[in-house]
């Protein structure tokens, strides 16, 4: 914003951005509404949104991610595609404009499910991560962790399965395990939630952390 003197008054201080991650049926979804609410509680701007996907282009090409069978090169490419459109479109302008942004997965689903499940060699995704965005990251990554089985079950109690969650165990295993290798790579991002914990505990444990950042 401009002054009488043209100089800047009021640069919005830039906003936070915050991921989900977890295996399929890990319990992301479960929490994203609450935390949401937590950070709405505070007065801030929120823009909740999610990977593939988050733009009206974002979304189609998520539909063919989720649904269509292809090389795992396509698919890499357009999971960086849509999330090419989502930055331009959504999570840059907000943080820019001081608003939060929270958003149901990010780059480090490509690295568990493209590199970790499919085996997609991890330097083709640092170019690809590298090439899309270069300054952006999350501030703060909650990756929801619970073994395998556990996914499996709360996930074949409830729905239909798209295309990865069809995928056999030992795919889950390399992609949690990708998972748990970033986030030793990066403690100071990432926080891991012990998700075999009931809802209300997770909750508890979430509200500390969202409590604490500022
Ligand atoms: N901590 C938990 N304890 C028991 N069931 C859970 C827990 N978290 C999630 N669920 C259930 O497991 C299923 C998958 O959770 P969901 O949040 O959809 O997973 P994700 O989004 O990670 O795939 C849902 O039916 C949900 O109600
Ligand atoms: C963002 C992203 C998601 N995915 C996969 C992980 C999930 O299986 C799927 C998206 O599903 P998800 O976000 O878990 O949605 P839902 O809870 O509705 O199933 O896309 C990738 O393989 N690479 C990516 O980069």
């Amino acid at each position: 914003m401009t002054g009488q003197h043209g100089v800047a008054q009021h640069m919005a201080q830039r906003g936070k951005f915050i991921t989900f991650e977890g295996i399929d049926g890990a319990g992301k979804s479960t929490h994203i509404a609450h935390v949401a609410g937590l950070l709405a509680a505070r007065g801030l701007e929120l823009v909740s949104s999610r990977e593939p996907g988050g733009t009206p282009l974002g979304e189609k090409l998520r539909e063919l991610v989720l649904h269509e069978s292809m090389h795992l090169e396509t698919e890499a490419l357009l999971v960086f595609a849509s999330r090419r459109e989502h930055i331009a479109q959504v999570i840059e302008p907000a943080l820019a404009r001081g608003a939060w942004v929270i958003s149901d997965r990010f780059t480090d689903a490509s690295f568990a499910y493209q590199g970790g499940g499919r085996g997609l060699d991890l330097r083709k995704l640092e170019a690809l991560a590298e090439w899309v965005h270069p300054d952006l990251a999350p501030d703060l990554t909650l990756l929801f962790d619970v073994p395998l089985e556990v996914a499996r079950a709360r996930l074949d109690a409830t729905r239909d399965l798209d295309k990865f969650e069809q995928e056999k165990a030992d795919f889950f295993s390399a992609t949690r395990n990708e998972y748990l290798r970033r986030a030793a790579q990066e403690p100071g991002r990432f926080r891991i939630i012990d998700s075999t914990r009931s809802i209300e505990a997770i909750r508890v444990e979430l509200a500390q952390i969202i409590g604490a950042l500022r």
